[in-house]
């Protein structure tokens, strides 16, 4: 970490442990101007961060850290498509895939919009092929439903789409399955009929455990039902390794490809979004790559103060870094979301969750903190009790629509909104007013206890307040605006991964478990534990495994 950037995080602790006895609620108290000084909009989607414990000059000095860590020239480097993914020397394009624009963009030689749109065409074909029943399963019956076979960033953003945008809707159901458990397999097709079955095998690489093991049941059970001839009929499949999707089967015309510069968890944008395409239609899903790069746009041309992403890292760099928060919670109030915590957390948490900075030393820095959380206004009703009164304050994002759907067709669901709204600004206030000992007490008396019953209560019903949270708003959640969301939220992690200055783009973290995994799959099988496993491995294999 250069000096320069060092100087402003010192200048940021400094700034914190002045203001450690500060409220937020007297920073509003102080200042009309509060919300607009802390909010950013870009079209109908609005960031409000003024209830984190920022002013004028903190966040004048995040501004500054996101200069001198040099974030504007990395943004610059990605988009030109060098290889800022350094230890895979990749270039990191996602963002080419949603860019619709028809001039050619040649990286590594490579016409990289011509390929996509290539692509997309083929994709769209298929799709539509699938959805209006031209496409046809073996015996000529329609595919009423389609299983993606993927994990990770070969299945969240899928699923997190397929459910956020659930009234687009209109094709065939929709299945996922990822786990290795052959349960997720099993209760899947358990429900589905295979001569109206569509097979997606969704993997970057084509070499991924579960995926591989999925598949290979799930073609065993369509040549079981429909004979090997069928196998062209009911598989299609998503990837970067066209060799090994040839060597499983799967009829050319049904293959759609990707790139390297397309990261895992990146990749709903590519061919790895086809599910959600045959479930929402070749226009639908061109509106959300449109959101996508509309934000991209945003974030490239926008002066950091006014830049969405940008405040929302340095919002999060704040949280973590300077105020030494572990967690952060993702609570969308809008159900449609359900998955987006799910997403979010194989975004963020793979990206930058690192321990080393890009010239291989150890990070002097906390980085990526641990992302959870559940729609709203369930989470309520479980966690939140420790979110307002626990220990450890914990940073909250919230996300709220100001319309939801169906509103014009179910009476009650208007107001139904109207509630959803109240609990989500009724959160954010809560966690920022808090409540103090004499009001609790206050309050008890007024509701008619005696003095020694408010005085023993009252402390069990006090809230710190300050407790920090952002809110994200926006008109309704259409293809457009998850397309916006998602590339913010990428964004944003890229801005905390610059300013980190650590390579937000490999996942080297994963790859211990898996050998290991491998090497026990043999000792598993035999029951045989090797010498090299831990008693505690051993024991446990013995004990699981009875011969
Ligand atoms: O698409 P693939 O190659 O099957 O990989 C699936 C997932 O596995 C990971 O490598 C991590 O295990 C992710 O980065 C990736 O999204």
């Amino acid at each position: 970490m250069s000096a320069a950037v060092e100087d402003v995080f010192k200048a940021l602790a400094a700034d914190r442990a002045a203001r450690a006895e500060e409220k937020v609620p007297d920073l509003f108290a102080a200042d009309s101007g509060r919300f607009a000084a802390f909010s950013a909009s870009f079209e109908d989607l609005l960031l409000d961060f003024s209830k984190c414990s920022l002013t004028p000059a903190t966040l004048g000095l995040l501004i500054d850290l996101a200069r001198a860590a040099g974030v504007e020239g990395k943004r610059a480097a990605m988009f030109a498509g060098e290889h800022i993914n350094i230890t895979e020397d990749r270039a990191v394009l996602h963002t080419a895939l949603r860019d619709r624009s028809a001039s050619p963009f040649t990286v590594d030689g490579q016409d990289v919009r011509a390929d996509v749109a290539d692509v997309l065409a083929r994709m769209g074909a298929f799709a539509e092929g699938i959805r209006t029943g031209a496409l046809k399963g073996w015996t000529g019956k329609p595919i009423t439903d389609i299983v993606n076979i993927g994990i990770g960033g070969s299945d969240l953003g899928p699923v997190m789409a397929t459910i956020a945008l659930g009234p687009y809707h209109h094709g065939p159901r929709a299945h996922y399955v990822s786990n290795v458990d052959g349960a997720h397999l099993y209760d899947t097709i358990a429900e589905l009929d295979p001569a109206s079955t569509l097979f997606i095998v969704a993997s970057k690489t084509f070499t991924t455990q579960e995926t591989m093991a999925n598949a290979a049941s799930a073609r065993e059970w369509i040549v079981e039902a429909l004979g090997e001839a069928a196998v062209a009929n009911h598989f299609a499949a998503v990837s970067t390794a066209l060799d090994k999707v040839s060597a499983f089967g799967i009829a050319p015309g049904r293959v759609f490809g990707f790139w390297d510069w397309v990261g895992g968890r990146y990749s709903v944008w590519s061919a790895i979004g086809l599910p959600v395409m045959i479930a929402v239609g070749a226009e639908n899903f061109g509106r959300f790559l449109d959101g996508g790069h509309a934000m991209d746009e945003h974030f490239r041309s926008t002066p950091l103060e006014k830049n969405l992403p940008v405040l929302l890292g340095l919002v999060g760099i704040w949280h973590r870094e300077i105020c030494g928060y572990a967690t952060r919670a993702v609570i969308p109030y809008d159900q449609h979301l359900a998955r987006l915590p799910a997403y979010l957390q194989q975004l963020d948490m793979e990206s930058n969750g690192k321990h080393v900075t890009l010239d291989g030393k150890t990070v002097a820095h906390d980085t990526g903190p641990v992302v959870w959380g559940e729609p709203g206004t369930n989470g309520q009703h479980a966690f939140f009790q420790l979110i307002h009164q626990g220990t450890s304050p914990i940073p909250v994002e919230f996300l709220i629509a100001a319309h939801g759907h169906g509103e014009e067709k179910v009476a009650g669901l208007k107001r139904q909104h109207a509630m959803l709204i109240a609990n989500c600004l009724a959160q954010s206030e809560a966690l920022m007013r808090g409540r103090t000992l004499e009001e609790a007490k206050a309050q008890l008396i007024a509701a008619g206890r005696d003095e020694e019953t408010a005085e023993r209560i009252a402390p069990h019903r006090v809230f710190t307040g300050s407790r920090p949270s952002v809110t994200v708003a926006y008109e309704k959640l259409d293809p457009y605006t998850l397309g916006r969301l998602i590339a913010l939220y990428e964004h944003r992690v890229f801005v905390e991964g610059a300013i980190w200055n650590i390579n937000s783009f490999d996942q080297w973290g994963v790859e211990l478990g898996k050998e290991l995994a491998n090497t026990l799959l043999p000792a598993v099988e035999s029951g045989v534990a090797p010498a090299s496993l831990s008693t505690s491995a051993a024991g446990l294999l013995h004990h699981l495994v009875r011969k």
